[in-house]
């Protein structure tokens, strides 16, 4: 029996050759592991890389026998120095027990006593990746993994995954969010074949790194609001399945809010599914679109920001829970108007030269920032061609008033800002800018340039409009 024919022969209880039977697991993590299938909601074939998930007590014991199991003798496990702490040491001892050659690669601190995925951190790890490495095993949070997929995708090299954190949806996710040039982009590069997070190891994660991992869940209020938002005015292509997986782990957090804020196992168990089923939806797609909408281009504006003026980076899922407050606040607002009232706006917007020929907003952009995120957020701003873009936008105004139903039911179930605010607080987690450290005239900014941060619809470009 080949290696596929053992994965069907383990997986044939789960049934995914209807959209029926696939939106049915769509709250479930296992049925998806190895599997590539065609999606009945899409039409596209979806393939799913990472085939193990283990979540329990002592998980990090099962990574050896995974690694013999799949023939790769020579690891290298990278931590930083906290995440050695946590996992990293005990990870060797276990590896070196099963007679694995492991070795360590604790990455350095930055002058800021912090680690960024950025260009130092990526090439610092490569130092490391001799011609005998035959997996690359992250042992920490968002940013190592991160740093650790692109490696691993870039070399070659197989990637399993420690989480020492449920901080981010990152984990089973595709896409390596780097800093290049001072500017935050995603690279495509891999999934993780294996995940172990072991709830031991995950019990000692800081709390506001729980707190963190909730906020980030909480903003899939507005990227799945966001990307609806994107098939409805511009025909963007949206994948059901994916969207539910992401909205089943939203709602299993939201379930266990009290769990996760009290830190009980029960809680950071759900937490970490949450997350996980978030990633999954972002493998099964290839992009981040369902789990990333105008909330992480704030949380991402304010964190190129604070590394442009050389401050201590915030938590990501700290910043996007803010920051899906703030987006929850335009979604509320866009749903009390009528669809007289958008249609007046939108042809006053059309007739505006300054929008239709957005140069003065570049310009702007350009000197605010650094060289290369300048010209990144100008580019992303500029978007198409002016002669395209006076197209796009009739259509769009056009839309806008003849969906406005439509437009107005996705706007009205997006939680009312306050509803986000509790859930936040609850979690244990900052709820305004001022609790998270973020100066009002930066929010502001944020909100005027942050929608250029991707080439994505979002509820500030519709905002704009209105
Ligand atoms: N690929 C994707 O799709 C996604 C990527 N992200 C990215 O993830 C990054 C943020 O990750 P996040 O997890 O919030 O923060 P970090 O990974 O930056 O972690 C913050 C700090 O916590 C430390 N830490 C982690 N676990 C423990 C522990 N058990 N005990 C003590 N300290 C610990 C970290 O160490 P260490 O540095 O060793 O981890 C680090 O010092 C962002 O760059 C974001 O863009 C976010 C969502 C999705
Ligand atoms: O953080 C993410 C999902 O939580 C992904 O962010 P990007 O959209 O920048 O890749």
């Amino acid at each position: 029996m080949n290696e596929q024919q053992h994965r069907d022969q383990e997986h044939e209880e789960f049934d995914l050759s209807s959209r029926e039977s696939q939106m049915k697991q769509a709250h479930r993590i296992e049925p998806w592991l190895g599997r590539t299938f065609t999606c009945g909601s899409c039409g596209q074939e979806h393939s799913v890389p990472l085939r193990k998930v283990v979540l329990e007590r002592g998980a990090m014991a099962a990574l050896p026998f995974y690694a013999q199991e799949r023939g790769l003798s020579s690891l290298l496990l990278v931590s930083d120095g906290r995440t050695a702490e946590a996992a990293g040491r005990k990870l060797l001892e276990l590896c070196g027990e099963a007679q694995l050659q492991a070795r360590q690669c604790v990455l350095p601190d930055d002058e800021h006593g912090e680690l960024a995925a950025d260009e130092r951190a990526v090439v610092q790890l490569l130092l490391h990746v001799t011609p005998d490495t035959q997996a690359i095993v992250a042992v920490g949070a968002g940013t190592l993994h991160d740093i650790v997929r692109f490696a691993a995708h870039r070399t070659g090299r197989a990637f399993l995954s420690v989480p020492t954190a449920p901080s981010v949806d990152g984990f089973a996710s595709v896409g390596a969010p780097l800093i290049i040039g001072g500017f935050k982009q995603t690279i495509p590069a891999c999934s993780p074949e294996a995940i172990f997070g072991d709830l031991e190891v995950l019990a000692t994660a800081p709390r506001p790194m729980v707190a963190a991992g909730f906020g980030d869940m909480l903003g899939k209020y507005t990227s799945l609001a966001d990307w609806e938002l994107g098939r409805l005015l511009l025909d963007e292509p949206l994948c059901d399945l994916a969207a539910d997986m992401t909205r089943q782990g939203l709602e299993l957090c939201i379930r266990h809010t009290a769990d996760i804020a009290a830190g009980t196992e029960e809680g950071l168990r759900k937490l970490l599914e949450g997350l996980l089923l978030s990633g999954i939806s972002m493998l099964l797609v290839g992009h981040s679109r369902p789990a990333s909408g105008g909330e992480h281009h704030l949380s991402h504006y304010w964190e190129m920001k604070f590394l442009q003026a050389g401050r201590r980076a915030l938590l990501h899922g700290a910043k996007v829970g803010v920051a899906a407050v703030k987006m929850a606040a335009l979604y509320r607002e866009a749903a009390s108007l009528d669809a007289e009232a958008v249609r007046a706006s939108a042809s006053q917007r059309l007739a505006d030269p300054d929008y239709a020929a957005p140069d003065a907003a570049r310009a702007d952009i350009a000197a605010g920032y650094g060289a290369i995120a300048g010209q990144a957020l100008a580019e992303n701003a500029a978007e198409l061609d002016p002669a395209r873009r006076v197209v796009l936008q009739r259509q769009l105004a056009e839309r806008l008033s003849s969906r406005w139903a439509a437009v107005q039911a996705v706007c009205r179930a997006v939680p009312a800002p306050e509803r986000l605010a509790e859930l936040l607080a609850a979690a244990g987690g900052p709820v305004t800018e001022a609790q998270l450290g973020v100066e009002p005239e930066l929010v502001e900014e944020s909100l005027r340039y942050a929608k250029y941060v991707r080439h994505r619809y979002t509820i500030m470009r519709l905002h704009e409009w209105l």
